[in-house]
């Protein structure tokens, strides 16, 4: 038996057993137990299974996911079951959460998976608590919702932001454009379209030695630091939107709620007061970056129903690949109406970027 299911058992039996004096010690064990069976899940010795990622495979779906990122007790479950008709439990003690719940967030037509997960403490990264699998889960994400305590200041941001970047997520920051090839010969050859005040060819050939890599092209399309460059040369990061939501506004001054929601990225709630909720949620839309767009058959009406959710920047290719596998080899062309283009409708190719509203005819050979 699985940890997790030692923890249910115990739950179960403690809520089903009488309060009264003779189930007394009976209670008191139990609860001993489950303090025990929590701890060695949070401390995630291998025996228990929680090293691994028992709890944490949860499956993509909707049209985009949102990971719930905080320290223990700040409100995320109470938020899931706010904004959700998934209910999570919520209480005042801390690693209430053990695993990943998800629910969904119905917006604008869209769903949104929200992910409400364990909380986490300086130190997740080395896989402190349940941190590793929170952050797993975290990458996987198209955007973070960092969820803070208002009463408690500006220190657990940063020590969540810490975390995070230490395992590659990089947030709020645009995916550097830099073009880089490692080469068999030829030595390191290094352009840029713009000047480069930030990082010089002398420490980008530094980088790249440190690396072990003396043949290369590198392009900068922009001015970069060397972090950037370095960034770059790793790989494997993930570059996501994160919406810093300071919650228990109903707990701090008027002055302070101020402050919080001036905070770049920043919005403040109160989950248990229902405060500025739809906000937070107009917010999240913003960042997701998502739009609507409509498909629709030769001489029929648009099915303004339904709707594909896609992201900003989606070309007509991307179209034709969600609404059949087969659909781009024998695409001939599409007819769209709508902001995107000058003329309604307009033939365009498979290259065409979409906006939000437009409506789409696929043409096959
Ligand atoms: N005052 C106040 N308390 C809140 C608010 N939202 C949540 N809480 C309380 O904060 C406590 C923790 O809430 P949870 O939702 O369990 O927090 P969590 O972040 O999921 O905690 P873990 O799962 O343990 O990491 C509960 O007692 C909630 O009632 C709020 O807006 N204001
Ligand atoms: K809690
Ligand atoms: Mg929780």
């Amino acid at each position: 038996m699985g940890i997790l299911e030692k923890i249910a058992d115990i739950e179960r039996e403690i809520a089903r057993t009488q309060k009264n004096k003779a189930t007394e010690y009976h209670l008191g064990l139990l609860k001993a137990k489950l303090a025990k069976f929590r701890q060695a899940l949070m401390e995630g010795d291998a025996k228990s299974g929680a090293g691994k990622g028992e709890g944490f495979d949860v499956v993509k779906s909707g049209d985009a996911r949102i990971a719930l990122i905080g320290f223990p007790s700040v409100g995320k479950s109470t938020l899931l079951s706010t904004v959700t008709r998934t209910a999570s439990t919520a209480a005042s003690y801390e690693f209430t959460t053990l695993t990943c719940i998800p629910g969904v967030i119905e917006y604008n037509g869209a769903e949104i998976q929200l992910l409400d997960l364990p909380g986490i403490i300086e130190g997740a990264a080395q896989g402190k608590g349940r941190g590793r699998q929170v952050i797993a889960v975290a990458r996987t994400a198209d955007m973070v919702l960092m969820m803070l305590d208002a009463t408690k200041g500006e220190k657990q941001r940063e020590i969540l932001e810490e975390e995070l970047e230490s395992v590659g997520i990089r947030l709020n920051r645009a995916k550097p454009e830099i073009y880089f090839k490692p080469k068999k010969t030829g030595g390191i050859n290094i352009t840029s379209t713009v000047p480069m005040t930030k990082c010089s060819e002398k420490l980008i050939n530094l980088i790249l030695h440190e690396y072990k890599i003396f043949n290369a092209q590198v392009l900068f399309r922009d001015d970069y630091t060397s972090d950037e460059f370095i960034d770059v040369v790793v790989g494997r990061r993930v570059y996501m939107p994160c919406l810093y939501v300071y919650n228990k506004i109903d707990q701090v001054s008027i002055e302070e709620v101020d402050r919080l929601a001036h905070l770049p990225n920043s919005i403040v709630i109160s989950c248990n007061m229902k405060l500025n909720i739809d906000f937070m949620l107009e917010s999240i839309w913003g960042l997701l970056n998502l739009i609507r767009v409509y498909t629709k058959k030769r001489g029929e009406k648009p099915d303004f129903e339904g709707g594909l959710i896609v992201r900003s920047g989606t070309t007509i290719e991307h179209v034709c690949r969600m609404v059949h596998r087969t659909m781009v080899d024998q695409f001939k062309y599409a007819l769209v109406w709508g902001v995107s283009v000058k003329f309604s409708p307009q033939r365009v190719g498979l290259g065409h970027v979409l906006l939000n509203d437009d409506v789409i005819c696929l043409v096959k050979k």
